[in-house]
């Protein structure tokens, strides 16, 4: 794929604040038409200083971005027409009713949805005719999506889109998300709800200070990192009898055994076990999740950068 194949580019993306913290030290991707790319991360990773940049909203200290092949910040009138941002705090009058609000966002974007497609996409309608102060906050999450999209934005930011949502609204929300990428919109978002970038995004990348520590599809993530068998010996069977090529770990009767060929060493331990007559306690077997993956990021300390 060449670069201009690319809706959004980021270069060696450095972004210091007042005091010297560098929130973001170093970060690259690319996400092509089309594609929905999820940034992962701990709190305070630098997801939203990252995204923040991409909206246009601030500069980078360094290193330089690129949607729809133009910077953000600088050449902001070419870029915000075809862009929409969902940003984690909305911030509109509450005394304003959902259809008043989206009227007057639609007003201000040329060639706007009407509002009652924009409301309908994220199932507001019956809501119309109620005041912003009286919404729940995941409705309210809702007109947020509703106003990102009213321009019928080429490019989607979406922070946190599902936060406060409940299940079914979650799910509608990946619907929608879905059924916009399939129309070509590119999509951006973060999240903090592992399952939400496991089933929706095409890519994504997982941040922990300020650097992106690993990218891919959500199977290329999880594929890099060992399964996982757990089980417990009986009492007068001590870990040390188990196979060597196990490499099994064990806290007293209790066994971890890390593998990246999860069939052929649950094959060999169950052997073992038949031929010397043990039963193996709480058997479980598991490939790598993101959730582990995303833990084990977590729990580690950056090389320094
Ligand atoms: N205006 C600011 N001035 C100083 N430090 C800031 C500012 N904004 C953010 N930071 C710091 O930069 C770091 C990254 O913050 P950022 O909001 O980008 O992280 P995040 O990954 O979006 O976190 P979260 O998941 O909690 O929303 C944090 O340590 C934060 O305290």
């Amino acid at each position: 794929m060449t670069t201009d194949q690319y809706v959004i580019t980021a270069e060696d993306l450095r972004r210091s604040y007042a005091g010297g913290f560098e929130a973001v030290r170093g970060v690259s991707f690319s996400v092509a038409r089309g594609e929905i790319f999820a940034l992962l991360g701990t709190n305070g990773a630098g997801k939203t200083s990252t995204v923040e940049i991409l909206e246009g909203l601030s500069v980078p200290s360094a290193g330089s971005v690129r949607v729809l092949g133009h910077d953000p910040y600088r050449e902001r009138s070419a870029v915000r027409p075809r862009v929409g941002v969902m940003l984690q705090e909305g911030g509109f009058p509450s005394d304003l009713t959902v259809t008043e609000t989206a009227r007057m966002w639609g007003d201000c974007t040329s060639g706007a949805r009407p509002v009652a497609e924009a409301l309908g996409l994220v199932g507001l309608t019956a809501r119309a005719k109620v005041r912003v102060s009286q919404l729940s906050g995941g409705e309210r999450r809702r007109l947020d999506l509703a106003l990102a999209l009213i321009g019928r934005p080429e490019v989607l930011f979406l922070d946190e889109p599902t936060t406060g949502l409940d299940a079914e609204g979650r799910r509608d929300t990946w619907d929608l998300v879905r059924a916009l990428r399939d129309t070509g919109t590119t999509v951006l978002l973060t999240t903090h709800y592992l399952e939400e970038a496991e089933t929706l995004a095409d890519r994504l990348a997982i941040m922990h200070q300020g650097v992106i520590v690993t990218t891919g599809s959500p199977a290329e993530v999880t594929a890099a990192r060992p399964a996982r068998i757990r089980f417990a010996l009986p009492p007068e069977v001590p870990a040390a009898r188990l196979p060597l090529s196990l490499k099994a770990g064990a806290a007293g009767q209790q066994v971890e055994i890390r593998t990246h060929e999860l069939q052929e060493s649950l094959e060999e331990l169950l052997r073992w076990a038949r031929e010397n007559g043990v039963r193996l306690e709480g058997l479980d077997a598991r490939a790598a999740s993101l959730e582990e993956a995303f833990l084990e990021i977590a729990q580690t300390e950056t090389a320094g950068v």
